[in-house]
């Protein structure tokens, strides 16, 4: 067996005692980094994980190898870390009470989805001394990146159990759910066609879960329907497919579980299926949550994570980037954006009166209030601000609010629109390119701006862009 990139420099420093903070890619074999140094000095490690399930997939691939190894849990809760994004743990920041009892031992934190603020948290917290830094690529080349928007109803799950692969050879699928509802729901429909497959989460007792892990591992059942107490470290080399259905809170969440996927480097695919619904959840995550600061950091978290779903371009990139790291190319060849061919229509006169509305209400809501005045809508709150008296109220009936919402998504990723958090709401404003594009239109003429035609965007979109043409001809007369 050969190293993989940095699994040497790193063993190599833990035996000469540094500590280390190493953050590499999912699957890139961060646990060896760990493991290894041990048993080359004969001597026993605490390992400090955040999973239970974590823990049993450990413990039970270093017995099967002869190596002796225990956990130790907490009896009930399943912890996890979504927070691990923006927040070093708090449980884990009193890890460095140790340094007084485990007197010249080195500290290795190991994470794959570090940023830059947590990286030095970690070293800080622990009180590392003169660490040793390995921060490696966050790619994982051989994982395809797809999303779909989904209408939540037995159709779909039909639809969706379609698409798992029915041969065991084809190697096996973890599919995410939100809730222990959605798991269950999802589970019977699995079965119900004849897939063999297991479920995870955290009512379950100790016992079935630990049993429904080994199976899934020996692959006695070829999917795993679980909730992401299912997630972080579990080590299966074939699983061929990761299916979220439903977004998940933040993209920290998101790449550790769809990196369970592909580990043994061979072609594998990753795919989120959201729903409208999942992107106004984030007062609901963030009920439990005392300060202000953690609560809008929810918000912008599940805000980032509905960028992903929605953006139409390199899904790759977006993923790279939000964890700090440049992808040089604009498209990767592995993503839905990049290979499925897109219808494209020119926008100009929508994307004008979208931002034209917005700038009138010149940042001080979020995008729905926009898409209510171009849709003519006579409620209160407009009433109040007056917004009925602007000449673009109505002008943007032709269209429904989702398709309006999802122009205004594709305007923010292609960033001639911002939305931003204040407090915990989401307001929008025209971005500086938004104003140049602005300044270079007139009511009766835009240059053009071609957009392709993703998710909602493209349903309705013959019969609404027809009704529009009608309605602007009509305006334009009058
Ligand atoms: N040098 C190597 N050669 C071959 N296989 C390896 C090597 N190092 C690790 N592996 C295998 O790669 C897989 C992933 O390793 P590991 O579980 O340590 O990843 P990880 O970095 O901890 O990922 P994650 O953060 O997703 O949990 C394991 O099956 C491991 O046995």
């Amino acid at each position: 067996m050969s190293f993989r990139p940095y699994q040497q420099e790193v063993i190599e420093k833990i035996i000469e005692k540094m500590d280390r903070l190493v953050v590499m890619a999912t699957g890139s074999g961060k646990s060896l980094c760990y493991q290894v140094p041990l048993l080359v000095v004969k001597k026993t490690g605490i390992v400090v994980s955040p999973l239970i399930s974590l823990m049993q997939d450990q413990v039970m691939a270093l017995k099967q190898r002869g190596i002796k190894a225990e956990y130790l849990s907490s009896a009930h809760k399943d912890y996890t870390i979504q927070e691990w994004g923006h927040d070093f743990r708090v449980e884990y920041k009193q890890l460095d009470k140790l340094r007084g009892v485990l007197l010249d031992v080195p500290y290795a934190g190991l994470t794959a989805t570090a940023t830059e603020k947590v990286r030095f948290d970690i070293t800080n917290s622990l009180k590392m001394n003169n660490p040793y830094i390995v921060v490696g690529s966050f790619d994982r080349p051989n994982l395809f990146y797809g999303v779909k928007q989904f209408n939540r109803g037995q159709y779909f799950i039909d639809e969706l159990v379609e698409e798992i692969p029915k041969e065991v050879a084809n190697g096996s699928t973890i599919i995410y759910c939100t809730t222990i509802k959605d798991v269950e729901q999802i589970y019977k429909s699995v079965m119900n066609v004849g897939i063999n497959a297991g479920m995870y989460h955290g009512q379950m007792d100790g016992k079935s879960r630990e049993e429904s892990h080994r199976l899934f591992v020996r692959d006695e059942k070829q999917v795993m329907v679980a909730t992401i107490a299912f997630g972080m470290g579990i080590d299966k080399p074939n699983i061929r497919k990761v299916i979220h259905y439903g977004c998940p809170k933040n993209l920290e969440s998101y790449y550790q579980e769809s990196g369970r996927c592909g580990r043994d480097g061979i072609a594998s695919a990753c795919w989120l299926y959201y729903t409208r619904s999942d992107f106004s959840k984030g007062d609901y995550y963030a009920a439990d949550l005392k300060s202000e600061n953690q609560k809008k950091t929810v918000t912008e978290s599940l805000l980032e994570a509905q960028r992903y779903c929605l953006t139409a371009t390199c899904r790759r990139k977006f993923l790279l980037e939000h964890f700090g790291e440049k992808f040089a190319a604009d498209r990767c060849g592995n993503c839905d954006n990049c290979t499925v061919l897109r219808q494209h229509r020119d926008m100009s006169k929508e994307a004008f009166l979208l931002l034209a509305c917005i700038h009138s209400c010149k940042g001080r809501w979020g995008l729905n209030m926009s898409i209510d005045i171009l849709r003519g809508s006579r409620a209160k709150k407009i009433m109040e601000a007056q917004y009925d008296k602007l000449p673009l109220h109505g002008l943007g009936k032709a269209y429904q609010a989702n398709w309006w919402k999802a122009l205004g998504h594709q305007l923010i990723s292609l960033g001639y629109l911002k939305e931003f958090v204040t407090d915990v709401y989401r307001n929008v404003s025209v971005s500086s390119k938004g104003e140049q594009f602005l300044a270079s239109c007139r009511p009766d003429y835009q240059p053009p701006l071609v957009l392709p035609l993703v998710g909602e965007l493209a349903e309705e979109e013959t019969r609404s862009a027809e009704e529009f043409k009608i309605l602007a001809a009509s305006e334009s007369e009058g």
